[in-house]
């Protein structure tokens, strides 16, 4: 049976996005450029068109409906328990989405961009079957081309940074060991619940940049899904290696509004991460640009983390899982930039 969801309401209300053409900024034009620069520094989100990923997307929710599909006590087999790792399953209500331990309300699967690259051969950690079905033929794929549009826009914003040629892109190789992975999320139906009770906390994303894919689903509080629009936005790691002049913005996921309520969401997204062994902290030595930013900030010591982006991410995921919690601290443990931001991204759907 195909249920197709009725489109986004046209009466919702939504925070405008800037649209960055993705082919305008990979031949240099000035103009897209200048645009992309001013959504990643002032909202830290924008719509990306013409990125060229659709086919792969497609195949991305294909492979994530096949995995959810499966009986839970097949999908638990590959959890991502409660360490810290993220690859690999997570089951709806294993994580809060706020200090008081409210339940989250998405299942989703996480691809390491490593075991994708290395496929058939294992680097960290094995998948349910649909996810190794999918491996070669739309995984690879799908992670070689959003590696390739997130290093297009860190390339820009590594020249707009005043970086030396080449700072970004070292800190986040392709074929280095990372955190970088996708991420096929299902939200089940569910007409009845408010609309804004958080199935996804409220959160800013844990690493560089990530690029987001809706199927015409609503439910990013705040954002309309536009076709073959991609959403994009900047993470801690790149907030803080830019000193702040890059903003990791809050968001979170509330049911799809009016009548979508009644249907599955499903959503993906590729989130790329500095290598693991990458310090988090703010880049003053290569970037007066960015040291003017340090020394103009109410707390230039919130932009020396002291963590690796590995442990930064370990302690993000570990602390939000609920087999961890021990109170509210546990969720204060669990977060990274949101404390900088003065205001929220999010407006309230109505
Ligand atoms: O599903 C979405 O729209 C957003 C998901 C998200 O924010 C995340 O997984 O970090
Ligand atoms: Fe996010």
């Amino acid at each position: 049976m195909t249920t197709v969801p009725p489109p986004f309401p046209a009466d919702v209300s939504s925070h405008p996005l800037l649209i960055v053409d993705y082919q305008l900024v990979k031949i240099g034009n000035r103009k897209e450029i200048d645009k992309l620069w001013e959504a990643a520094t002032q909202l830290g989100f924008w719509y990306l068109k013409n990125h060229g990923a659709d086919v792969e997307v497609q195949g991305m929710l294909d492979m994530g409906a096949e995995t959810m599909k499966l009986p839970l006590d097949e999908k638990l087999k590959f959890e991502q328990g409660d360490d810290g790792h993220s690859f690999g399953y997570k089951a709806a209500g294993a994580n809060a989405v706020d200090d008081t331990g409210l339940l989250d309300s998405v299942e989703y699967i996480n691809v390491s961009k490593d075991d994708a690259l290395a496929w058939p051969q294992t680097v960290h950690r094995t998948y349910p079957s649909p996810v190794n079905t999918h491996m070669e033929t739309t995984i690879k794929p799908f992670t070689q081309k959003a590696v390739d549009v997130n290093m297009t826009m860190l390339r820009v914003f590594n020249d707009k940074l005043g970086l030396p040629q080449g700072t970004l892109a070292n800190l986040h190789r392709m074929y280095e060991l990372s955190c970088s992975e996708s991420r096929c999320i299902r939200k089940a139906p569910a007409p009845e619940q408010p609309p804004d009770q958080q199935a996804l906390g409220a959160h800013t994303d844990f690493g560089s940049l990530s690029f987001l894919h809706h199927n015409m689903m609503g439910g990013l509080q705040g954002s309309v899904p536009l076709p073959g629009h991609a959403v994009c936005n900047v993470g801690d790691a790149l907030a803080l290696f830019s000193g702040g002049v890059l903003r990791s913005n809050i968001h979170r996921v509330v049911p799809p509004p009016k009548e979508q309520a009644a249907f599955e969401r499903w959503s993906l997204v590729f989130f790329t991460r500095p290598a693991n062994d990458v310090e988090l902290r703010a880049l003053t030595e290569q970037s007066s640009i960015i040291a003017e930013a340090v020394e103009n900030s109410p707390d230039p010591s919130k932009f020396s983390t002291l963590q690796t982006a590995q442990s930064w991410y370990y302690r993000r995921t570990k602390y939000q899982r609920v087999k961890n919690r021990t109170g509210p601290e546990s969720w204060h443990q669990s977060r990274g930039t949101e404390h900088n931001e003065q205001k929220a991204f999010a407006v309230t759907a109505n």
